[in-house]
């Protein structure tokens, strides 16, 4: 049941005994050995059943599992009733007990697919069809700025769940760009990330978007107005901000307060949560650079997963797979962390995005029911685009004394096949190589061939590679709107899975709660020492410290 301790469940006891008795025997190199088949067994095709054509391949043999280890994970699915949690979300039931709140992303993608039943779902077609409206007025030219100019610069403001999507999928679906609007994005409350922005921006031509689901996060809200006041520095008249400020936010009321005019708020709605939310009116800033028909194929390209994570058997559920191997590494091999490997400039961001999607949905030790828990839940989520990471982190996920479970993903093909492809070849050999150098290793016999005889032992033994590290791979044709839409719910669903078997609740964020609240209070005792007042002796010094250079 959702909301119990994952630990109670049979299954989980099972794995424990596999686990002890087993893990030993689970060598890569010898798995493969014995079985011809285990690639064929252990990878999955995924095709697109309707609307845009997606396929990618999950290659998940280099795992430390064995049929049976799989089995037991997916018996354990089946007992914390995740099909059953799954239905109640895409129901639109409150799953999000905290909050008491739907979770509905799945709605914003939805193309009338499904039948959901929550007040706003009704009006998701609307805001689809304002988001295109505006984008196609602004990426036309037919909307001007006050001196009659078009846009050639977007800025959005925004942080956490409403930067990061915008961010990372405009870097990767750059290859779509409209190339003379510049899309910048402002989120640190750190003066130097808006003023370096708008260093560059032209008042007359920059289009401000204030994304804000609550329109009361302290960064954003303070970055609008600064440039609320830069922009009325050159425009001088209040009435002209209704042409070059916008708002995305479920928050009317605080919109129109801060001079936002109605007609220029694209509402969502609380079922939308934050880290899920480059679905909604979040994604304008996305429709903005590849154009509203785009932006639409990425939610067409969710939508596909969404339906093959309701409709699929557990045994061939792409999410519920990713979801069990992280499970079995993180809560019985004891690793720490998974890694996020595009091998694809363009998903450079997607690490960045994931740390949020993941760590802020299941980074909890309280579970639904109010218990903490016993074991390991959310891992820490990290990574950089490949070939990068090799030339500086790699060595320790080769021969650090970690388990890095970690996902390789890369498309077949480039939308920069400069060289005639050359580079992306070298790309790809790279994207195979290391895999299967994480798997099978080097042994001390192979090195020892190499090094010849004189070699010191300390030599020898510093070229070994244990190898048995495990690694999912993904490879897909081309990374369209559309393909990265199925990667990204992928994923999404991944974290849900792996949120219900752990009993918590994906969907708040009270963690980020207590810095906010000590940060307001200390905001108001920087001016002179002796406010200082009710703090550690390490808070209180740090502070002091900082007050002998305080300047206006
Ligand atoms: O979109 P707003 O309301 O400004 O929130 C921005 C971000 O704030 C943080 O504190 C978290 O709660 C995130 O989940 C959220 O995405």
């Amino acid at each position: 049941m959702s909301g119990k301790l994952a630990s109670e469940y049979p299954s989980w006891k099972k794995l424990q005994q596999i686990f002890d008795s087993e893990h030993s025997k689970l060598v890569l190199k010898d798995l493969f050995a014995q079985d011809p088949e285990r690639f064929a067994k252990f990878s999955r095709e995924y095709s697109s059943s309707d609307g845009p054509d997606v396929t990618f391949l999950l290659d998940y043999s280099k795992n430390l599992i064995t049929q049976p280890v799989l089995d037991t994970l997916f018996s354990l699915v089946r007992e914390a009733e995740v099909e059953k949690v799954r239905d109640q979300m895409f129901a639109g039931e409150h799953i999000n007990t905290s909050e008491d709140r739907a979770v509905l992303h799945v709605a914003l993608r939805n193309f009338n697919d499904f039948s959901i039943q929550e007040e706003g779902v009704d009006e998701v077609a609307g805001v689809l069809a304002h988001i295109k409206e505006f984008t196609d007025a602004v990426r036309s030219g037919e909307w001007k700025g006050y001196t009659g100019k078009t846009i050639n610069t977007i800025v959005n403001i925004g942080i956490g769940g409403s930067d990061l999507g915008p961010v990372m999928v405009t870097e990767a679906l750059k290859a779509y760009a409209k190339r003379d609007l510049t899309a910048h994005f402002v989120s640190n409350i750190d003066g130097t990330h808006l003023a370096e922005t708008l260093r560059v921006s032209d008042p007359e031509r920059t289009l401000f978007i204030i994304a804000s689901k609550t329109f009361t996060t302290q960064e954003t809200i303070t970055n609008a107005e600064s440039a609320r006041d830069w922009f009325l520095a050159s425009a001088k008249d209040k009435a002209h901000v209704a042409k070059h400020f916008v708002a995305l936010s479920t928050n009317t009321k605080a919109v129109t307060a801060f001079g936002i005019s109605e007609s220029n708020i694209l509402p969502f709605w609380d079922w939308v949560g934050g880290r899920y939310s480059l679905w909604s009116a979040i994604g304008l800033s996305i429709a903005l650079v590849i154009g509203y028909n785009h932006f639409e194929e990425l939610l067409k390209g969710a939508h596909g997963v969404d339906k093959h994570f309701k409709e699929t058997p557990i045994e061939q559920n792409l999410p519920v797979i990713l979801a069990v191997l992280g499970i079995w590494y993180n809560d019985f091999y004891g690793a720490q962390t998974h890694a996020l490997l595009p091998y694809d400039q363009y998903l450079h961001k997607f690490a960045d995005y994931f740390q949020q999607g993941d760590m802020e949905s299941n980074g909890k030790f309280i579970t639904k029911g109010g218990q903490r828990v016993d074991y390991q839940t959310g891992p820490i989520i990290w990574g950089a685009a490949g070939t990068n990471g090799q030339h500086s982190f790699y060595q320790l996920v080769h021969q650090g004394t970690k388990i890095i479970p970690a996902d390789f993903i890369a498309p077949a093909t480039t939308h920069n096949p400069i060289s005639h492809s050359k580079h992306h070849r070298i790309l790809l050999s790279n994207f195979f190589a290391q895999p299967e150098a994480l798997a099978f290793g080097k042994t001390e016999e192979e090195v020892r061939k190499e090094v010849g005889a004189g070699a010191s032992e300390a030599l020898v033994k510093s070229k070994v590679f244990e190898g048995n590290r495990p690694s999912n791979s993904i490879i897909f044709p081309l990374l369209t709107p559309a393909t990265l839409g199925a990667l990204i719910a992928l994923y999404e669903h991944k974290i849900f899975v792996q949120g219900v078997v752990w009993g918590i609740n994906s969907f708040d964020q009270m963690g980020v709660e207590l810095g906010k609240v000590l940060a307001k209070n200390i905001l108001a005792q920087l001016e002179k020492p002796e406010d200082v007042k009710g703090h550690d002796s390490s808070t209180t010094g740090l502070i002091h410290y900082y007050q002998k250079f305080r300047k206006e």
